[in-house]
């Protein structure tokens, strides 16, 4: 088989930061990113594809409050929120793929799985919202709105303003983790565990329930890499290298970073909770598990990137 790559596409990477962007805008981000893992593909990678959704699964959300406010209707829970974005998000990446590899006459197929991912109910992050949701505000428009809903939380991301948050439990187990390796197997480019996985908890007798919580799918993505035995974890963001000082005068790109030197930088607090922590705590976990090397870069570097020439590499020197 093909080197075995998993490739993460971060979910504001697909949307524009106000949430003012429309479906079609989306698809088009997703065609830009689909043509660069067809590259890949055609590199002779076999690519397994996740993706986040923490734009969109707030945008949802939100309609179903406001639907909810002017117009009685059910609230759709946020669980079922973050599944309605699997779907939605799987299938435009499914599409864009199918049809840039029928461009290219690649003889691929694509599947997507509808993916729940186990958390424990226990899990103290329940208790403390971190994972930042929808569009951002400024300080003032986020302490309007916490007057009008007390229970929201926001947190300032990284400089781009003001995000509600909600819960995000660590992944555990991934349920239909042996329906994916089948299907990579087959030789099929799979979608899975879009927008961290749909959450559910394990109960008596093997069966599951959905929890309201949104997994970060860079952690999720972690796990699925660690199960599959892929061999490269690339996670696109925003961002064609990740920084140290990021933002400050002296901010420096990394090029190529050993898990040592990159504890270090965790440690002296250079990744911000909720944005650049969780990709970074997601890479040394998987290089801890046995992964061989880490890309952190921006969709349009992906080609070049997988070849040594962009991007931020972590690699393992075990
Ligand atoms: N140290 C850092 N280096 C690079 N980017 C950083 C750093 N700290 C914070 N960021 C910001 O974090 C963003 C990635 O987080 P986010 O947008 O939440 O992820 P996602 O692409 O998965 O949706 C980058 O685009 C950048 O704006
Ligand atoms: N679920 C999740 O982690 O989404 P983002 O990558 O879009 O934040």
């Amino acid at each position: 088989m093909e080197k075995l790559v998993i490739v993460a596409i971060g979910g504001n990477s697909l949307v524009k930061e106000d949430g003012s962007g429309s479906v079609q805008e989306q698809y088009e981000a997703v065609c830009e990113t689909a043509v660069n893992i067809a590259d890949m593909v055609e590199e002779g990678f076999q690519v397994v594809v996740t993706h986040g959704n923490g734009p969109q699964v707030g945008f949802g959300l939100r309609r179903s409050e406001i639907a909810n406010e002017v117009k009685g209707m059910p609230i759709v829970p946020l669980v079922n929120c973050g599944a309605d974005t699997q779907g939605g998000i799987g299938y435009q990446i499914q599409q864009a793929l199918t049809n840039e590899f029928a461009r290219r006459g690649i003889n691929k197929k694509v599947a997507t799985v509808i993916t729940q991912v186990e958390v424990s109910q226990n899990d103290p992050n329940f208790k403390n919202p971190t994972k930042p949701v929808g569009s951002f505000f400024t300080f003032e428009q986020a302490e309007e709105m916490k007057k009008e809903h007390p229970d929201w939380i926001f947190i300032e991301d990284s400089g781009r303003g003001y995000r509600r948050v909600v819960p995000s439990p660590k992944p555990i187990d991934i349920v239909e983790k042996d329906a994916i390796k089948k299907l990579i197997e087959a030789g099929f480019v799979v979608i899975a565990v879009g927008g961290g996985g749909i959450p559910v908890i394990k109960k008596d007798n093997n069966t599951y329930e959905g929890i309201d919580a949104v997994i970060d799918k860079d952690f999720a993505t972690s796990l699925l890499a660690e199960q599959v035995q892929a061999e490269t974890l690339i996670i696109t963001t925003g961002v064609s290298r990740v920084c140290i000082n990021f933002g400050k005068p002296n901010q420096q790109a990394l090029e190529s970073i050993t898990v040592e030197e990159l504890k270090q930088f965790t440690a002296e607090g250079h990744f911000p909770p909720g944005s650049m922590l969780p990709k970074v705590e997601a890479s040394l976990s998987f290089l801890e598990k046995n992964g061989s090397r880490v890309i952190i870069t921006d969709p349009e570097s992906l080609k070049d990137a997988i070849v040594g020439k962009a991007g931020t590499h972590i690699v393992n020197m075990k």
